[in-house]
C-alpha cells in the first residue's frame, strides 16, 4: 500500500492525499461506507459505487467469522469475490464488536474468549488468529486486535488496557510476518492507538503506534461517548504524534460536523455507522443541516431531498414521497435514505478535498460546521 501527501491546507493541519491498493485508488479525506456482515445494509455494491461513488467499504472479522464463516469465505476466494465488491475493503478487526456485541466475554492475556451474538457458540480471538481470519476475508486493510475500553474508564484500567493492546499490537505484526496473503493481493496492516481521553496515555500510545513504522495509522477508542471537544483535544493530539506521510483512520466518526473538525486536525480516512443505521431510521444529513423525515412538516414538500446533492438516484424523490415510504414502512425508504445518506457524506469528503486543494479549507469548513449542524 502507497499513501502520496499532495499537499496540506494553509490554515489548518487538513491534508489532501492519495492512497493505492491492491484493488485500486482512493482518494482522501475518504468516508468508508460500514458494510458489517458482506453488505452495506439495504443497498447493492452497484448502487454503492455508482449512486454512492464509494472508494472503499469496510467489513467486519466477527461477523464474518461468525457468518458465513471461514470455510464458505476461503472456497469463494474471499470476500471480494463473495460479494462482488471489486474495490478496496478494510476490515475491522473484531475487538470493538467483540466487547460491544458478544456475551460473556473475558478478557485474558492470550485474547477473548466470548460467545457469539447468535447462536451462544463459545469463540476465542487472540491476536494470531484475528490476523488469520483477516488474511482469509482477504481485506486490503486489516485491523491490529485491540481493546477498545469502555467511556468512561478509570486511570488505571485505561493504562492497562492500552499495554494489553500494545502487546497484541506486537504479536499481530509477528503473526503477519510468518503468514502470506490468502488470495495473493497485498495486506496492510494499520495499529490502532487508544488511550481513552487520558492526554498521557494518548500520548504514550500514538508514540509507541508510531514506533511500529506502520504504513497507515488508525486512533480508536474515540466517539465513545466523551464530549466532542475531548474527542477534538485527544485527535489533535494523537494527530500531531503520527507520521505525516502516513495515513490516519479515526475509526467509528462520525457526524458531517465531526468529519471536518477532524479533517482539519489532520486525519483522512473515517468510518462511521451513522448514515446507515440512522439513515434507515429517518435521519437524513443534507449540506443544509439534519432532517427527521418523518417529521409532518414534510408530509407536502414535493421538492428533492437536498436540492444541493447531486445524487440522481435520489434527487428524483421528493421528501414527501420519502416521508410517506418511512410512514408506511416500505423498505425503500430505507434504500433511498441509506443512498443518500452515504452519497452526502461522500460529496462531503470530496468538497472538503476540493478546498484543501485550493487552500481553503480552514474558512470553508468554520462556515460549514455551523451550518451542518442545523436541525430542519
Ligand atoms: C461507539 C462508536 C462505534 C461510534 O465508536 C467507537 O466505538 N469508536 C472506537 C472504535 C470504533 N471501531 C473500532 N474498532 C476497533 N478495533 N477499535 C476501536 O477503538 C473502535
Amino acid at each position: 500500500m502507497n499513501f502520496e501527501l499532495i499537499t496540506t491546507d494553509s490554515g489548518s493541519n487538513a491534508r489532501a492525499g492519495k492512497i493505492t491498493t491492491a484493488h485500486g485508488e482512493i482518494e482522501t479525506p475518504i468516508f468508508m461506507p460500514v458494510g458489517t456482515v458482506g453488505s452495506v445494509k439495504a443497498i447493492t455494491q452497484e448502487q454503492v459505487r455508482d449512486d454512492v461513488q464509494a472508494q472503499i467499504i469496510l467489513g467486519n472479522t466477527y461477523h464474518l467469522y461468525l457468518r458465513p464463516g471461514l470455510e464458505v469465505l476461503s472456497l469463494a476466494g474471499g470476500l471480494h469475490k463473495f460479494n462482488g465488491w471489486d474495490r478496496p475493503i478494510l476490515t475491522d478487526s473484531g475487538g470493538y464488536q467483540v466487547f460491544s456485541l458478544a456475551a460473556n466475554r473475558k478478557i485474558k492475556e492470550e485474547g477473548v474468549v466470548f460467545q457469539s451474538h447468535i447462536d451462544g457458540s463459545k469463540h476465542l480471538f487472540t491476536p494470531e488468529n484475528v490476523m488469520d481470519i483477516q488474511r482469509t476475508i482477504g481485506a486490503d486493510i486489516i485491523m491490529a486486535f485491540d481493546e477498545c475500553p469502555p467511556y468512561p474508564s478509570e486511570y488505571r484500567y485505561a493504562r492497562k488496557s492500552m499495554e494489553l493492546t500494545h502487546r497484541w499490537l506486537d504479536r499481530c505484526i509477528q503473526r503477519l510476518g510468518d503468514t502470506q496473503p490468502a488470495y495473493g493481493h497485498e495486506q496492510t496492516l494499520f495499529p490502532i492507538v487508544q488511550g481513552s481521553t487520558y492526554k498521557d496515555l494518548r500520548k504514550a500510545s500514538a508514540e509507541y503506534i508510531a514506533s511500529r513504522g506502520a504504513a497507515g495509522n488508525a486512533i480508536g477508542g474515540l466517539s465513545v461517548g466523551e464530549p466532542e471537544n475531548e474527542m477534538y483535544d485527544m485527535c489533535g493530539l494523537v494527530c500531531d504524534i503520527l507520521p505525516k506521510d502516513k495515513p490516519r483512520y479515526l475509526m467509528g466518526v462520525g457526524t458531517p460536523w465531526n468529519i471536518l473538525e477532524n479533517i482539519a486536525l489532520g486525519v483522512d480516512m473515517f468510518d462511521c455507522v451513522m448514515p446507515t443505521r440512522n439513515g434507515r431510521n429517518g435521519m437524513l444529513f443534507t449540506w443544509n443541516g439534519v432532517m427527521n423525515i418523518r417529521n409532518k412538516k414534510w408530509a407536502t414538500d414535493f421538492s428533492p431531498i437536498d436540492e444541493n446533492s447531486d445524487c440522481f438516484a435520489t434527487s428524483g424523490y421528493s421528501r414527501a414521497y420519502l416521508r410517506h415510504l418511512f410512514v408506511a414502512g416500505e423498505i425503500l425508504g430505507m434504500t433511498l435514505a441509506s443512498i443518500h445518506n452515504l452519497a452526502f457524506y461522500l460529496e462531503l469528503v470530496k468538497e472538503a478535498r476540493r478546498q484543501i486543494l485550493a487552500g481553503t479549507f480552514a474558512t470553508w469548513k468554520t462556515g460549514m460546521v455551523q451550518q451542518l449542524k442545523t436541525r430542519l
